[in-house]
């Protein structure tokens, strides 16, 4: 079958959903074309086949294909930046990595060194799928990308700065422990948010205060709301390069059921894609969206969420990589608004470029 595509910008799009039935065909991330069909990619979008390290439900191994499978309803044009992603760089899929599920240090290195080759030319990395402990590999690429430590907003119910489980150092409950051991963290600038849930003792809080994270619970974001979070986290990372690692858990359950260490008690799929649009401007180095087990899953809720919040990452980046802002923050809806249209979060006018 003949795939029509969008082109624009000399970047191969999606699938043309007007001319191809978005449920036909195999699947892409966004009915993206796959990495080996474009000369090269800005943003390079990757599944991470992996759960070899969870200490509850497992299943986050099949994340990937099913993010892509929720993904065929994602449409090219994104309202609330007035951005086009797909046509101002050219995104691809990789497909997945080849990753070996029975030893956790082989299966870092393969995930640590295949980020490094993706990267290589110059691309993003955006991985989908896997469970938490892949975090701590492509921080270590990010960061050698980066040429330093690097900033990091870790989005997640949980703390995953634990030490070890059953004497096991790399698990999906321990990779930012880690990361701040091997020194991949700019310790200025790191942050948890939508944390919640029980702990194991107070000593979790103590460690992870020491280590040098912020936090903004899943709590603080309802009372707060999402400008004053968005506020506080720009005012903490500020122009750093960043990294943004979305534990699809961060969600309440009833948003992402879908998920391996489900906590009562989350944000909303609305203030978590809001609070990303906050970022924008902001120097997003790599993202990953983790944790998403589709067989606890139902009608793709999870899978969905899953795939929208990948497209807000991914408009980060395209927009980023416009010369110059055409919109200095305003959404496409601005000229039939008759809602709050300026609802920017201080710092925001700042770090937008003119
Ligand atoms: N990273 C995720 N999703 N969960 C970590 C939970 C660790 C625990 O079971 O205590
Ligand atoms: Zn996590
Ligand atoms: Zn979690």
């Amino acid at each position: 079958m003949e795939e029509l595509r969008i082109e624009a910008n000399g970047n191969l799009g999606p699938i043309d959903s007007s001319r191809i039935p978005r449920y036909a065909g195999a699947a892409t991330y966004a009915r993206l074309p796959r990495l080996d069909q474009v000369d090269k990619a800005d943003v390079t979008v990757v599944g991470v086949p992996f759960d070899s390290g969870v200490s509850y439900r497992p299943g986050a191994r099949f994340g990937a294909n099913h993010v892509r499978e929720a993904s065929r309803l994602l449409r090219p044009y994104n309202p609330a930046w007035d951005v086009s992603p797909f046509e101002n760089i050219q995104v691809a899929d990789a497909g997945d990595m080849a990753i070996n599920p029975f030893n956790i240090n082989d299966a870092i290195e393969t995930i640590q060194q295949n980020a490094l080759d993706l990267t290589a030319a110059g691309s993003k990395l955006l991985t989908l799928g896997g469970d938490h402990t892949i975090a701590l590999p492509l921080l270590r690429a990010a960061a050698e990308r980066a040429g330093g430590p690097i900033a990091m907003l870790h989005f997640d119910a949980h703390l995953d700065t634990w030490d070890t489980y059953f004497g096991a150092e790399y698990t999906h409950g321990t990779p930012f422990r880690r990361a701040v051991e091997e020194g991949i963290l700019d310790t200025e600038a790191i942050s948890h948010i939508g944390t919640r849930g029980p702990l194991y003792g107070k000593k979790d809080l103590d460690d992870d205060h020491r280590f040098g994270f912020g936090i903004v619970t899943s709590a603080d974001v309802y009372y707060q709301g999402v400008l004053e979070t968005v506020a506080k986290v720009r005012e903490r990372i500020g122009n750093r390069p960043l990294y943004i690692s979305v534990d699809i858990d961060v969600l309440d359950p009833a948003h992402a059921p879908g998920t391996g260490t489900p906590e009562a008690g989350g944000i909303t799929s609305r203030e978590l894609l809001e609070i990303i649009r906050g970022f924008r401007g902001m120097n997003l180095v790599g993202a990953d969206v983790v944790e998403v087990s589709p067989a606890y899953d139902h009608a793709e809720i999870t899978g969905v969420a899953a795939s929208h919040v990948a497209y807000e990452l991914v408009t980060l980046m395209a927009d980023n990589a416009m010369p110059g802002s055409r919109h200095k923050g305003g959404t496409g809806y601005q000229a039939q608004s008759l809602g709050q249209e300026v609802r920017r979060p201080a710092g925001f006018a700042a770090a937008t470029k003119e």
